[in-house]
């Protein structure tokens, strides 16, 4: 494949290991980067190494006002880590500030292949709105996103005839769940001729990501027994350091909203039903509290009942296992743009059909 030219939307904790892990794959430039505070574009390609040295430690994250219903730029926040006189890409060399950071890159994504969309997702409808506008403008090429809720994917089908008219390929849910261990779990599919039950158990150690990863775990709380999103989204940062004191830092969350379900269902491998997702999270330690797991159960054409299981190492980071996952769907996204395959496609669409 020809070198693809790339963009990020959202420098927070994914989008900058994004960056970083893009230097490690083959033909892949970064040429756009933008958080709420600002935007950086070379058509040559970004100087990854600088932006994400400007960047370290200094990300223009934080909680409620995160998304500004126009997508444009939100106000100040108050989770923002700064240690210069400017918060995130401002403070590279090669960004500078904007109200309009998503807009910017718009206006220049005639010369972009690809955009990853790393943006919080704490308000259903922003990255399906961020869609339609690269539409508007009439973009021809690859939307990828990471996110987590199922029913964001029904608001992506609902702009899909949107999205092909423009020339489009949007792949949706293309993190590490779902993402990966959706692909995995249609790869383990493929033995069955009847799938009964997919289960995802996933565990993560956050100790030295955690404070680069803050727009994660909140949007993991939302997960937990008594708290939604409206109220994970308003909660601030001393409620949510509270919260996990009182969990000694570890959460561990059940029958989690994780689009791996309708993604699974909308490639026909099985109910969304039958599909759950539940995990550890442990902020106080780089160890993974449990092993990650996807174990799909179901009938073979001679009659056996089995369970085909995919294990992801211990070793292996969250940020290993949404980002080398997220650029590998980048490129197949790549790929289909490039064959004339618009409209949406979810992780497991990309893997062997069922
Ligand atoms: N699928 C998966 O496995 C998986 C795993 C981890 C995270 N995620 C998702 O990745 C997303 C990002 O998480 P994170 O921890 O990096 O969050 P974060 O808060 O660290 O980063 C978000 C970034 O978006 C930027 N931003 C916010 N509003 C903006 C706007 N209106 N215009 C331009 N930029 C804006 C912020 O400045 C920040 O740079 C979340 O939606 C999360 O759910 C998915």
């Amino acid at each position: 494949m020809d070198d693809v030219r790339f963009a990020v939307l959202g420098t927070g904790g994914i989008g900058r290991r994004t960056l970083e892990v893009s230097q490690h794959k083959d033909g892949l430039t970064a040429v756009a980067a933008c958080d709420r505070n600002g935007v950086a574009v070379d058509h040559g390609g970004l100087d990854v190494e600088e932006l994400l040295d400007a960047t370290e430690g200094n990300i223009a994250s934080g909680p409620a006002d995160d998304v500004a219903t126009d997508g444009g730029a939100a106000a100040a926040p108050e989770g923002v880590k700064q240690h210069g006189e400017q918060a995130g890409v401002v403070a590279s060399d090669q960004g500078r500030p904007t109200e309009t950071p998503i807009d910017d890159v718009i206006a220049e994504s005639d010369a972009i292949d690809a955009v990853l969309v790393a943006l919080p997702n704490l308000e259903h409808d922003f990255i399906p709105r961020v869609a339609e506008r690269f539409a508007e403008a009439d973009y021809e090429g690859v939307l990828v996103d990471v996110l987590k809720r199922s029913r964001v994917i029904g608001m992506l089908d609902d702009r899909e005839e949107t999205l092909k008219e423009s020339g489009i390929t949007f792949v949706c849910g293309a993190g590490a769940t779902p993402g990966f261990l959706t692909g995995a779990a249609a790869l383990a599919a493929q033995s069955f001729v009847e799938v009964e039950e997919v289960e995802i158990w996933w565990g993560v150690g956050l100790k030295s990501g955690y404070e680069d990863n803050r727009g994660t775990v909140r949007e993991d709380i939302a997960h937990l027994d008594g708290y939604d999103i409206e109220t994970a989204r308003e909660m601030s940062e001393a409620e949510i350091e509270e919260l996990i004191d009182d969990h000694d830092g570890v959460l561990e969350f059940n029958d989690m909203e994780h689009a791996d379900d309708v993604l699974l269902e909308r490639a026909g491998i099985c109910d969304a039903e039958d599909v759950h997702v539940g995990g550890v999270l442990d902020v106080r330690s780089d160890e993974k509290p449990t092993t990650t797991t996807v174990s799909v159960t179901g009938t073979t054409f001679d009659g056996e009942t089995g369970t085909n299981t995919f294990q992801l190492d211990d070793v292996t980071s969250m940020e290993a296992n949404v980002n080398g996952p997220a650029l590998g769907y980048l490129k197949a996204g790549v790929r289909n743009n490039r064959a004339g395959h618009y409209g949406v496609f979810g992780p497991a669409d990309l893997m062997p059909g069922f």
